[in-house]
């Protein structure tokens, strides 16, 4: 019997996310994803050595007179750069890829946003198949199709909406993926129960000991029922103009921390950008409160599991409030009125709120 489950986004863009184990050798289900001659697998240095080999084996199984190139950057939010960026367009100058070639991610939510780019950008847009490889990749970034380098200035701020051809989230990988990419991930699993559904909150209570064992059924069913929330929410509304902007609990004050560290890389000391959320997801949660929009005792539930996760909730010890208030002027959901935030009423229910005052959110950032 396969153990493989299948969630389907429909809308604009119809795909399947397939999920389970093995799923990297599978060639019958490569084979459905690709078309033409040429693949471009793009990955990072942590996971091209484990898992490139495979994924161009079975590449080779699924279509035999397929060229295949790799383009590997090393690890780190630090590499989702324009340079990167330019890099993998050249990698797929030199591969010759005509309009039908296909880019492979390989990897994170790192190699995932800047291989979806370069896909949305050559030739106007070739396929990209999205291969997670980490928690927060399978649960989250390869699916819904948006792309994107960071900028000094800012987080994601150069991109594009490229939905991926399909999704083939491989479950063994998990078992190579550090503990701190494991906690990552959880941070925006716990992010769907947050917005969407309390009692997935309480599943996940129930299930945090063996999902941070990393037990192949908790985090299957943590993985499908994540991509479940998403894949409802950006079949209808795939380019945010509206209910998609919940997916953001949590990124305005995360974006900002991330980018006022510097983003997490190589000889860094920032937060990754799981850690950023679930500390974004607190002051979120602090700032529903404080406005009246929600109650305290939802906050401490939140803080609680994530704390159980290991996750930061609190902001790192040097950051400016101030600078920190800056940077979320060029979140995306900022209008020129001012900033929209992604507010909880309670446990399970979110809402947009636009025209919080300044001084609110600096009360928040000073920890008031
Ligand atoms: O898919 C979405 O929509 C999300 O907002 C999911 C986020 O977890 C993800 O980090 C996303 O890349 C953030 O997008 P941005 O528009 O705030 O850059
Ligand atoms: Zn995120």
């Amino acid at each position: 019997m396969s153990t493989m489950r299948t969630v389907k986004v429909d809308g604009e863009a119809r795909y399947d996310i397939c999920i389970g184990p093995n799923l990297l050798g599978d060639s019958t289900l490569l084979a459905h994803a690709l078309r033409g001659r040429h693949a471009l697998i793009v990955s990072d240095g942590n996971v091209a050595p484990l898992y490139a080999d495979r994924v161009e084996a079975t590449l080779r199984a699924a279509r035999p007179a397929l060229t295949i190139a790799s383009f590997v950057i090393p690890p780190g939010e630090q590499e989702k750069t324009l340079a990167r960026f330019c890099q993998a367009l050249d990698a797929l100058a030199q591969l010759c890829a005509t309009r039908d070639a296909t880019v492979i991610a390989l990897g994170g939510g790192v190699v995932g946003d800047l291989a979806g780019f370069a896909a949305a950008c050559w030739m106007r847009g070739i396929d990209v198949v999205q291969l997670p490889t980490t928690l927060l990749a399978m649960v989250d970034s390869s699916v819904g199709g948006k792309t994107a380098v960071d900028l000094p200035a800012g987080k994601n701020l150069v991109g594009a909406f490229h939905p991926p051809r399909a999704v083939i989230a491989d479950t063994t990988t998990l078992r190579t993926l550090p503990g701190r990419e494991l906690r990552a991930g959880l941070a925006e699993v716990v992010k769907y129960g947050a917005i969407f559904d309390a009692e997935f909150l309480t599943w996940l209570e129930h299930h945090a000991d063996a999902l941070l064992a990393g037990d192949d059924a908790a985090l299957s069913e943590a993985i499908a029922r994540s991509c479940e929330y998403k894949a409802e929410v950006v079949s209808r509304d795939p380019y945010e103009h509206g209910e998609r902007a919940l997916l953001n609990f949590g990124h305005t004050f995360g974006h900002a921390i991330e980018a006022e560290q510097g983003y997490a890389g190589a000889g860094s000391a920032a937060l990754n950008h799981g850690e950023a959320v679930a500390v974004g997801m607190v002051l979120a949660a602090r700032l529903s409160a404080a406005l009246g929009h929600a109650p305290a005792a939802d906050t401490h539930r939140l803080q609680a599991l994530l704390q159980r996760f290991g996750l930061p909730t609190v902001i790192p010890a040097g950051l400016e409030p101030e600078a920190l208030l800056a940077r979320m002027r060029l979140d995306k959901k900022a209008e020129a009125a001012g900033l929209r935030f992604v507010l909880w009423e309670r446990a399970g229910l979110a809402k947009i709120v636009s025209g919080v005052p300044d001084d609110r959110v600096l009360d928040v950032l000073r920890g008031r």
